[in-house]
Formats: structure tokens, C-alpha cells, sequence
């Protein structure tokens, strides 16, 4: 028998148990027996059995075969893909068909025949591999694709509208797209809805956060390597643009991204293949690129951080985010938006957000916008005891000054996100991801934040 794995074997008969754990125990990885058909759950749980031999004609109605037909739904309703072989003293062929009917794999009959009895446990442990194998692939693909419907674009204000405008232009293209905002503005959700009204809505999205990939193992990622490349490769893979073939590929922080890997990047995109490490051959791809950055690319072009003839090839339109602060009303509706899911999520019935409350929402500078908002309602749901929301259920970071319009006030952005930097830092006495929470944005993004600010 070529495959080995893991059986359970289940008989009322202790003599048959014995002789066929004897039989069977060369060709097995593990072998469990039970005599009772209470214990099938318990053993599919914790044995998790590759293939299951099951006896149909215990004492109770040994002639019609009832009580195998009861285990074998137990068994199917357990593990829908479980493999059931049955085994009765009794072959006929009524039976045979109605085990199968049943969700039965195969069949054998009692006294068995050695080669036959393993011949028919091989190709179910055959066809147990496969399922497992196509169960798995089937949940990469979900996977891959994003696969969580529509999502929800919430924001009315002109600029929202303007942005939802370009997206409806540009369902059903192709074109290579460049989504430029600040960090949490929603440049993800907006990726994912690009993708969802596309040529390619049922393809693969293969999402990259590029500022999170090591330099010395961008190309293993996104090009893939053979077997032998180096010395952990022990088997090959293929790379993230490989993967996302015939699909969409995202592209985040694609700003972050060294001269040496842009050229890398621009090489693959122009002439639509890449090489796998270790690989002679170049492997076709065929993706439509969307791009995504908080950095102002056209100044990192004149400043010489970024190339030119790569800005060309990925920003054929360019969408622009605008931050939250400068949505106006779109504060309060993705509040109300955030407030309805936390009140579902944590059982809560939380009816609204006082007027004093908006005010100090519309106030905020949200500096981590729409991610700030959101985690800013979480934690808000998450600890207040009243029916409205009020301001002291929500803390701004001291630092993250409240935008007043009075003369004098410091207005210039760069200044207040240092300033809001370096007192989180300070709050959070140096704990990165302390410190990302108070700011409203995720740990990378404030490395990144460290990074440009020179702190
Ligand atoms: N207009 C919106 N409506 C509803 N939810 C939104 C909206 N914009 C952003 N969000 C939510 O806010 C969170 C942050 O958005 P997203 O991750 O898309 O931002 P981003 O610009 O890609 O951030 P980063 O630059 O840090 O990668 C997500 O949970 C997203 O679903």
C-alpha cells in the first residue's frame, strides 16, 4: 500500500477488531478500534481518522444493517468529507448501493480477502488525501479573493462623492491605479471595491503591504523561488505575483519601496513575467496592479526617491483620498456606521452620541483618520455605561490637538503629526504598539511615521 494514515476501525465484534489491527498494523500510520458507536464522535475529534471501517450489521438488526446506516449519518454529520468504508458479513448488492447512496466510499464484504480489503483501504486513503487537499485550496482561494462581498464605502460629504464617482467610471476597467491618502483614509477598502466592480471580481486579490516586507526578501515574495534556491527552500513556491495571475494585485505603501526593488518591480511589470529565484525560465504574469501610498510620490520623483518611468506605469489614474478632517458630516455618519457593528458586536445597545459628543468629534483632528475614528468607537462602546455617547466617553491623545480656529492656533500638519508622535511616544513610554494605539494607526504605519519625521 503506497499511502499510510490513520484508521478507525468500528466493529462489535472485539475478535474481528483484534484481527484486523493485526492485519492492517504494517500498512497504517495509527490504528483505533471501538466497539461502541457512542464513541464515533469522540474518536473523529480527537483521532481524526484518515479512513473509517465500519461494520453494518452489529447485534441489534444484524440482518437489515439499521444501526451501521445510523453510524454512517453520525459519521457524515460530524465531517461531511469524511471517508466511510463499510464492511457486512452479509454482501449484498441492495445494501452495498444504499451505503453508498449514503455517502458511503466503497465496500467490502466479511470474510475479507487480504489484498482486496488493503487495495480498497489505499484508494480511500487516496481519495481522503485529495478531499483534504481541495478543502485546503478551496480556502485559499476564499482567501486570496478577499472574499467578503461588497464592502461598505460610508461618507457622503463632496469629496466622498467625488471619490465614489471616479470608482463607478472606473468599474469594469482594467486601468492601473494609484490610491493616494493618508494612512486609515480607507485606501484598502477602496482597493478591494476597485476589484469587486472589475473584469476580475472573481479572480484572486492579492493584497502586499510592501513597508512590511524586508528588503532581502521582496523577491522571494513576490516572485517566488524553486526548490534548492537557498538553503531553507526545501520546496518550491511561487511568488505573490504569481499567485495573483488572472487577478488583482494591491500593492499598499508601494512609496516604501528602495531604487534596487522599484527597478525589480518596474522589470517584472513591463514585460509581464517574472523569474523565480533559482528559476532559468520566466513564468508569464497577468495582473491588473492597483497601488496604494501615503507618500507624496511626484515629490519623492523630483527629490530622486522614486522613478519616474515606474510612477508612469502603475498610476495610469490617480485617486485621491482626502483625510477626515476635511469630510465635514462623514465624521458623524461613520461614527453612527462604527457604533451600529461595536453595539453588535459586544452586545451592547448604545443609541447614539450626544450633541456635545459630535461636536467634539467634529472638533478632532483625526490624525489617523477613519482607523482612528473606528478604533475610537470601539473603545468607546467597549466602556461606556451610558444610553448616548458623551465627550468623556471618548479620549483624544493630549497631543492631537483639537482643531480650533482660533488666531495663533498651530494649523501646520506636519507640525501637529510630530507633535502628536512624540507625546504618544512620550504617553506610552516608548511602547510602539501602546503608542500606535494612541494615534490611531497601525505599528508600521508609525515606524514609517518615526521614519519620515526623523525621530
Ligand atoms: N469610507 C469608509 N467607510 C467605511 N469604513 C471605512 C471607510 N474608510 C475606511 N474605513 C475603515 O477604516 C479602516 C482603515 O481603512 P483602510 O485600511 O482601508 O485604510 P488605508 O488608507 O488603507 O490605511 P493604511 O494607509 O494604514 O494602509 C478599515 O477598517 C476600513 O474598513
Amino acid at each position: 500500500m503506497e499511502e499510510k494514515g490513520k484508521i478507525l476501525i468500528i466493529d462489535d465484534n472485539e475478535d474481528v477488531l483484534f484481527a484486523l489491527n493485526l492485519l492492517l498494523e504494517p500498512y497504517m500510520e495509527k490504528i483505533k478500534v471501538t466497539t461502541q458507536p457512542s464513541r464515533i464522535e469522540h474518536f473523529m475529534t480527537t483521532f481524526r481518522p484518515d479512513v473509517i471501517l465500519l461494520d453494518m450489521n452489529f447485534r441489534r438488526d444484524a440482518i437489515s444493517g439499521q444501526e451501521g446506516f445510523d453510524c454512517l449519518a453520525q459519521i457524515l454529520q460530524t465531517d461531511p468529507q469524511a471517508v466511510v468504508v463499510f464492511m457486512t458479513a452479509y454482501a449484498d448488492t441492495d445494501k452495498a448501493v444504499r451505503a453508498i447512496k449514503e455517502g458511503a466510499t466503497d465496500f467490502v464484504s466479511k470474510p475479507w480477502e487480504k489484498e482486496k480489503l488493503l487495495a480498497t483501504l489505499s484508494s480511500a486513503l487516496k481519495l481522503s488525501r485529495s478531499r483534504r487537499e481541495v478543502g485546503k485550496l478551496q480556502a485559499q482561494m476564499l482567501a486570496l479573493k478577499g472574499d467578503d462581498g461588497l464592502p461598505e464605502l460610508i461618507g457622503n460629504s463632496p469629496a466622498m462623492q467625488k471619490v465614489k464617482e471616479t470608482v463607478g467610471k472606473l468599474s469594469n476597467t482594467d486601468a492601473n491605479i494609484l490610491i493616494l491618502g493618508e494612512n486609515g483614509t480607507g485606501k484598502d477598502l477602496i482597493a478591494r471595491m476597485l476589484k469587486y466592480f472589475s473584469p476580475r471580481q472573481d479572480a484572486a486579490f492579492v493584497a502586499i503591504d510592501l513597508g512590511s516586507i524586508p528588503e532581502q526578501l521582496f523577491e522571494s515574495e513576490l516572485f517566488g523561488y524553486e526548490k534548492g534556491a537557498f538553503t531553507d527552500a526545501r520546496k518550491a513556491k511561487p511568488g505573490r505575483m504569481e499567485i495573483a495571475s488572472g487577478g488583482t494585485l494591491f500593492l499598499d505603501e508601494i512609496g516604501n519601496l528602495s531604487l534596487p526593488m522599484q527597478a525589480k518591480l518596474l522589470t517584472a511589470l513591463e514585460k509581464r513575467q517574472i523569474v523565480r529565484l533559482g528559476a532559468i525560465e520566466p513564468t508569464p504574469i497577468d495582473v491588473r496592479l492597483i497601488c496604494a501610498t501615503n507618500a507624496d510620490l511626484h515629490q519623492r520623483v523630483a527629490e530622486g526617491g522614486f522613478r519616474q518611468d515606474l510612477l508612469y506605469r502603475i498610476n495610469t489614474i490617480e485617486l485621491r483620498i482626502p483625510p477626515l478632517r476635511e469630510r465635514g458630516e462623514d465624521i458623524l455618519l461613520l461614527a453612527e456606521h462604527f457604533l451600529t457593528g461595536y453595539n453588535r458586536k459586544y452586545h451592547k445597545e448604545i443609541k447614539g452620541l450626544t450633541r456635545e459628543a459630535k461636536n467634539k468629534l467634529l472638533k478632532y483632528s483625526w490624525p489617523g483618520n477613519v482607523r482612528e475614528l473606528q478604533h475610537t468607537l470601539e473603545r468607546a462602546v467597549i466602556l461606556s455605561e451610558n444610553l448616548l455617547l458623551r465627550p468623556s466617553d471618548f479620549f483624544f491623545p493630549a497631543a492631537a490637538n483639537e482643531v480650533h480656529e482660533e488666531a495663533g492656533e498651530e494649523l501646520n500638519l506636519e507640525k501637529l503629526e510630530r507633535k502628536a508622535v512624540e507625546k504618544a511616544l512620550r504617553a506610552s513610554n516608548g511602547n510602539m504598539s501602546r503608542a500606535a494605539e494612541l494615534l490611531g494607526i497601525t505599528r508600521f504605519a508609525l515606524y514609517r511615521k518615526i521614519e519620515k519625521l526623523g525621530l
